[in-house]
């Protein structure tokens, strides 16, 4: 579903600042899989999800979803493909529109014109149900401004929106990072059911690795562009968070930061 071949990205060439972001890059993820990927700081993390949706153009090398090679598209052709949510609750949504008219904007993003006219009439009632999903009674405030919701609320309303047309690739950076524990848990509990019901092959970012041992099948760690780790399911069963923290130690010889918001 998504293959990411041999990509490479540096910043700034040829400058003091020049920086390889992504060195040689090679991911395949299979319809469904849900990657974890943790890496210190710099480590190229939001740069690969920023490559996969286009935000810029890579040095070298291929990105296919779907079997469609993308890597020429503009970040807005890329839309319709690849679903994204950020860390900051406030990036999703829209605070002076209604969460319906925030709905009503997600869903269009999917729809062929001819089909938007015909579906109007069913499009509430299918905002409803999906609101539902979340469990959070925003279903009985579709006429509410998005602005006064709370973070965990938007959180939630930006996930639905960035699933509502059911993306090929689903990209998570660090989406529960602004959220108290509470909220993290609830946002973590509802990606896991949207990911699994919807069948979503999705990438998530997160510096916590309980959540990163927790949720997905899958997980990668990154260090200086690469990845210098990557687990299977199984594997990943099986990993404690300490025998994780030690194959990072062993594997680039550094002290991972082991604070608290690291340790969850
Ligand atoms: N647009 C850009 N221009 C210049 N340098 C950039 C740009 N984007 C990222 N970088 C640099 O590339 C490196 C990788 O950054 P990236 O944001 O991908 O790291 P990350 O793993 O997501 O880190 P963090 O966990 O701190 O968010 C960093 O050194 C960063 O400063």
């Amino acid at each position: 579903m998504l293959r990411v071949e041999n990509v490479s990205k540096t910043f700034n060439v040829n400058t003091v600042n020049e920086k390889r972001a992504l060195n040689n890059i090679n991911l395949k993820l299979h319809q469904g899989d849900f990657v974890t990927v943790i890496g210190t700081n710099g480590a190229g993390k939001s740069t690969l999800m920023n490559a996969i949706a286009g935000v810029f153009n890579i040095d070298s090398g291929t990105i296919l979803v779907d079997g469609k090679d993308v890597t020429k598209l503009k970040e807005s052709q890329r839309a319709k493909y690849i679903g994204r949510v950020f860390q900051n609750p406030l990036a999703g949504t829209s605070p002076n529109m209604t969460i319906e008219e925030n709905l009503a904007m997600a869903y269009k993003r999917g729809q062929k014109r001819g089909l938007r006219l015909a579906l109007n009439n069913q499009k509430k009632e299918f905002f409803k149900s999906s609101l539902e999903l979340l469990e959070l009674n925003l279903e009985s405030r579709l006429q509410q401004k998005v602005g006064l919701l709370s973070g965990g609320e938007r959180q939630a309303l930006s996930l639905l929106m960035a699933t509502f047309t059911k993306p090929k690739v689903l990209l998570l950076d660090e989406h529960t990072a602004a959220l108290d524990p509470k909220r993290a848990e609830l946002i973590n509990k509802l990606t896991k059911k949207i990911v699994q019901n919807e069948k979503l092959t999705t990438l998530m970012i997160t510096h916590n690795m309980e959540h990163a041992l927790k949720l997905g099948n899958r997980l990668i760690m990154m260090h200086q562009g690469e990845i210098i780790l990557e687990l299977d399911e199984l594997q990943k069963k099986k990993m404690t968070i300490k025998e994780l923290i030690d194959a990072f130690e062993k594997l680039r010889g550094e002290q991972f930061a082991l604070d608290s918001a690291v340790l969850g």
